[in-house]
C-alpha cells in the first residue's frame, strides 16, 4: 500500500516530529486452522519524547507487536508493512543492522525479569554487558557508569547487588534491573511491554514513579493490562481488539470520555467504575468475522456490524475510532 492512502499522523499532536512510525503492519503466524493474525494492519505514529501506549485484552497482539518492533519476531512469523525509526524501514535492514539499534538505540523492557534475565551472570556482569554495548568504555567508566545507573532506577547497596545474581533479588528488584537493561544505553525509543505486571501494589506504585520519571527524556512505547500505569503514564493511548487497532487517543480524554463500545467495556470492568466484566470472549485469530470484530460482544450492535468491517474513523482532535456509531 502506498503512504498517502493511510491515514496519517494519529499520534498526540504534539508537534515533535515522528520517531517510530508502523505502516500496515501484519503479522500472522502458520496454525493448522489456517494463519493466526496476530497483529493485522496496523498504522501508528510515535512522536519524540511522546509516551505512547497500547491497552486490550490478553491475545490481543500487543506483545507481537513489540516483538516486530524490536526485530524479534519467531522464525515461523510471516509478517508485511514497514516500520521506520528515524526514518529508516527496519524491515530492509540486515540483522546486524537491528541487532547494532536494538539494545543501543531501541531498548527493551520485557514482561518477565525470569525469561529475561540470564541466570548464571552476576546483576554487575548483565548491566556492564548493556552499558558498553558497542561503545569503548574503560572498566572504570563502567563501574561509575553502574553505580549511576543502579541510583537512577533507586537500587539501594549498588556495591552488593551487582555482585547478586538474579536468583537472590525479590521479584520487585529483578523488575528494576530489567528497567536498568532497558535504559542502560540511553536509547532514544524504549520499548516495555508489561513492565509491571506481577509486583505489589507498592512496588508497582514505584516502578511507575520511575517510568514517569524515565519519560522524561526518552520515546517510550509501552504494553500495559494495567489502567492505573495507563492512566498515570500515558500520554496518546490506542486500544488493541483482535489482532487490530479499535481506538486512538488523547490518554486524558480516552479516560474522560472512552469511544469504542470495547474501550468503555474495558473501563467498565475497572474496580472503582462498577467492575462489570465484558461479556463473552474475543474471536479465534484463524477464523475473525467478516464484519466487526467486537459485533458479537457488543451492546450498540446495529445490523452493519455483523456483515462489514469498520475502518477507523478519524474524528476531532485527532481522535480515531474503529465503530460504526461514529460513521
Ligand atoms: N510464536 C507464536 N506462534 C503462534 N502463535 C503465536 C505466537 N506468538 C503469539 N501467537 C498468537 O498471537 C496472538 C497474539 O499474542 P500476543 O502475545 O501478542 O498477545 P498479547 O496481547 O500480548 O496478550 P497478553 O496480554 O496476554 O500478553 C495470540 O493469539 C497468540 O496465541
Ligand atoms: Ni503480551
Amino acid at each position: 500500500m502506498t503512504r498517502n492512502l493511510i491515514t496519517p499522523d494519529p499520534g498526540s499532536g504534539n508537534g515533535s516530529p515522528p520517531l517510530l512510525e508502523i505502516w500496515n503492519l501484519k503479522v500472522h503466524f502458520p496454525d493448522d486452522a489456517g494463519p493466526v493474525r496476530a497483529v493485522d494492519s496496523i498504522d501508528l505514529t510515535v512522536r519524540e519524547k511522546e509516551c505512547f501506549g497500547i491497552i486490550g485484552e490478553s491475545g490481543s497482539g500487543k506483545t507481537v507487536l513489540c516483538l516486530a518492533i524490536l526485530g524479534l519476531l519467531p522464525g515461523d512469523a510471516s509478517f508485511s508493512g514497514e516500520i521506520t525509526f528515524k526514518g529508516e524501514n527496519l524491515f530492509s535492514m540486515p540483522s546486524r543492522e537491528i541487532r547494532k539499534i536494538r539494545g543501543k538505540e531501541i531498548g527493551a523492557i520485557f514482561q518477565n525479569p525470569a525469561t529475561s534475565l540470564d541466570p548464571v551472570f552476576t546483576i554487575g556482569d548483565q548491566l556492564s554487558e548493556a552499558l558498553s554495548r558497542g561503545e569503548g568504555f574503560s572498566k572504570a567508566e563502567v563501574n561509575t557508569n553502574l553505580i549511576h545507573l543502579l541510583n537512577r532506577v533507586s537500587i539501594q547497596d549498588p556495591a552488593l547487588r551487582i555482585r547478586q545474581y538474579p536468583h537472590e533479588l525479590s521479584g520487585g528488584l529483578r523488575q528494576r534491573v530489567m528497567i536498568a537493561m532497558g535504559i542502560a544505553a540511553e536509547p532514544s525509543l524504549i520499548i516495555a511491554d508489561e513492565p509491571s505486571s506481577g509486583l505489589d501494589l507498592r512496588i508497582k506504585r514505584r516502578i511507575i514513579s520511575l517510568l514517569q520519571d524515565i519519560s522524561q527524556n526518552a520515546t517510550m512505547f509501552i504494553v500495559t493490562h494495567d489502567l492505573e500505569l495507563a492512566e498515570k503514564l500515558f500520554e496518546t493511548l490506542a486500544v488493541m481488539y483482535a489482532g487490530e487497532i479499535v481506538e486512538i487517543s488523547g490518554c486524558k480524554e480516552f479516560f474522560k470520555a472512552p469511544m469504542h463500545p470495547f474501550s468503555e467495556g474495558l473501563l467498565n470492568s475497572l474496580p472503582s467504575r462498577g467492575m462489570q466484566p465484558i461479556p463473552g470472549s474475543s474471536p479465534s485469530l484463524t477464523a475473525l468475522p467478516e464484519g466487526c470484530r467486537f459485533f458479537p460482544r457488543c451492546r450498540y450492535a446495529m445490523e452493519i456490524c455483523k456483515n462489514k468491517h469498520p475502518e477507523l474513523f478519524s474524528l476531532t482532535g485527532e481522535r480515531q475510532v474503529r465503530c460504526f456509531k461514529y460513521a
